[in-house]
C-alpha cells in the first residue's frame, strides 16, 4: 500500500475471528448486502474518497460468507472506490454464479460498459444520498443513468438518512425500476417506530410497492450498541408488512463504524428477532434476493 492510501488512524477493522451464529441459516442463503476494499495495492481507492478503510477484499469476504453459512453475495460497490469498479467487478467474476454487483457509475457511461458489468454480474447501480461519504450528483445525472440502465432489467439501490427523505421522495418516485433502501433510510432509533420520519419510509413503501427495504445495520443504527436490542422493533415492523420486498446482509466489512466493530456471527443471531418464522426468513434470505439478482 502506498503511503498516500494508509488507512483512517481511527479506522476500525473487521472483526478478526466471529462467533459461529446460533441461528442456523436457510440453504441457499444471500448476504445481500457486503462491500470489498482493494486490496489496495491492486484496486487503488478513488482520489475523491472520504475515508480510506483498511483492505478487506473478497478472499477475506468469501471466507466469511463460509464461516457464518451464507451461500451467495451482493458485493455493492463502497464509496471509497469511487465509481471505479474495478474491485467490486473483480471479486463478483471470482464468485462465479454465487455473486452479484451493485456499481457506482457516471452519467455518461456506455451501453457497452452496461454490458461488459452485466457479464461480470453486475445487476444495479447505487445513487448516494449520504453528504458524509459522497459530493453531490445533480438529479439529472441519476436520472439519465436509471433510464440507461433500466433496459438491462437492472435495480437502483439507495441510501439516504431519514431526515433527507422528504426531500428526495419525489425524486424516488420518479425512479423507473425497483429501488431497494438501503439500511432502512437510516432511522433515528431514539425517536420511535411511531416517529412521523419512520412512518414517512413506511408510507412511501405502502404507496410504492415498486420499493423494498435492506433490514440492515443494527450495528450503525443502535443507541445501546450489542445486542441491538433498540433496533429490533424497526426491522421487524418492516419486515411484517413487506415481507416480499425485504433483504438482509452483514455490511461486513462495516465502513466507519467507530463506536465498536460486530461480530458478524452475533448480526447473523438478530435475524431470527426481526424475522421470528422460518416463512419469514425464507423470504428475507433466499427468495427475495433470488428474484431480484438471480431471475
Ligand atoms: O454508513 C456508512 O458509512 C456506509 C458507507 C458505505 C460506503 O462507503 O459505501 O456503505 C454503507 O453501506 C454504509
Amino acid at each position: 500500500m502506498t503511503e498516500l492510501q494508509k488507512m483512517d488512524p481511527d479506522w476500525l477493522v473487521f472483526h478478526p475471528a466471529p462467533k459461529l451464529p446460533d441461528f442456523q441459516l436457510p440453504k441457499g442463503a444471500v448476504d445481500a448486502h457486503c462491500h470489498v476494499f482493494g486490496p489496495a495495492a491492486e484496486f487503488p481507492f478513488a482520489p475523491e474518497r472520504k475515508y480510506t478503510p483498511c483492505d478487506a477484499g473478497k478472499v477475506e469476504l468469501y471466507a466469511l460468507r463460509d464461516h457464518l453459512g451464507f451461500t451467495r453475495n451482493v458485493i455493492v460497490q463502497a464509496t471509497c472506490h469511487g465509481n471505479d469498479n474495478r474491485a467490486m467487478m473483480d471479486a463478483c467474476r471470482s464468485g462465479g454464479d454465487l455473486a452479484r454487483g451493485i456499481a457506482s457509475v457516471r452519467g455518461d457511461i456506455t451501453e457497452a460498459e452496461i454490458r461488459e458489468m452485466h457479464a461480470a454480474g453486475v445487476r444495479g447501480v447505487r445513487f448516494n444520498f449520504v453528504k458524509r461519504l459522497v459530493d453531490d450528483t445533480p438529479k439529472e445525472v441519476f436520472l439519465a443513468i436509471a433510464n440507461k440502465i433500466k433496459h438491462f432489467g437492472w435495480h437502483i439501490v439507495v441510501y439516504f438518512e431519514a431526515q433527507d427523505l422528504e426531500e428526495i421522495e419525489p425524486f424516488l418516485k420518479q425512479l423507473p425500476t425497483t429501488v431497494v433502501v438501503d439500511h432502512m433510510g437510516r432511522p433515528d432509533v431514539s425517536k420511535g417506530v411511531d416517529h412521523p420520519d419512520f412512518q414517512r419510509f413506511i408510507q412511501l413503501m405502502e404507496d410504492n410497492t415498486n420499493i423494498w427495504s435492506k433490514v440492515t445495520c443494527p450495528e450503525r443504527l443502535s443507541k445501546q450498541g450489542p445486542p441491538y436490542d433498540d433496533v429490533v422493533a424497526y426491522c421487524a415492523e418492516i419486515v411484517a408488512r413487506f415481507p416480499d420486498r425485504v433483504l438482509w446482509g452483514t455490511d461486513w466489512p462495516h465502513p466507519n463504524m467507530k463506536s465498536h466493530m460486530p461480530d458478524d456471527g452475533a448480526l447473523v443471531d438478530f435475524i431470527p428477532k426481526i424475522a421470528p418464522s422460518k416463512a419469514l426468513q425464507q423470504q428475507l434470505l433466499v427468495d427475495n434476493p433470488m428474484r431480484l439478482y438471480w431471475a
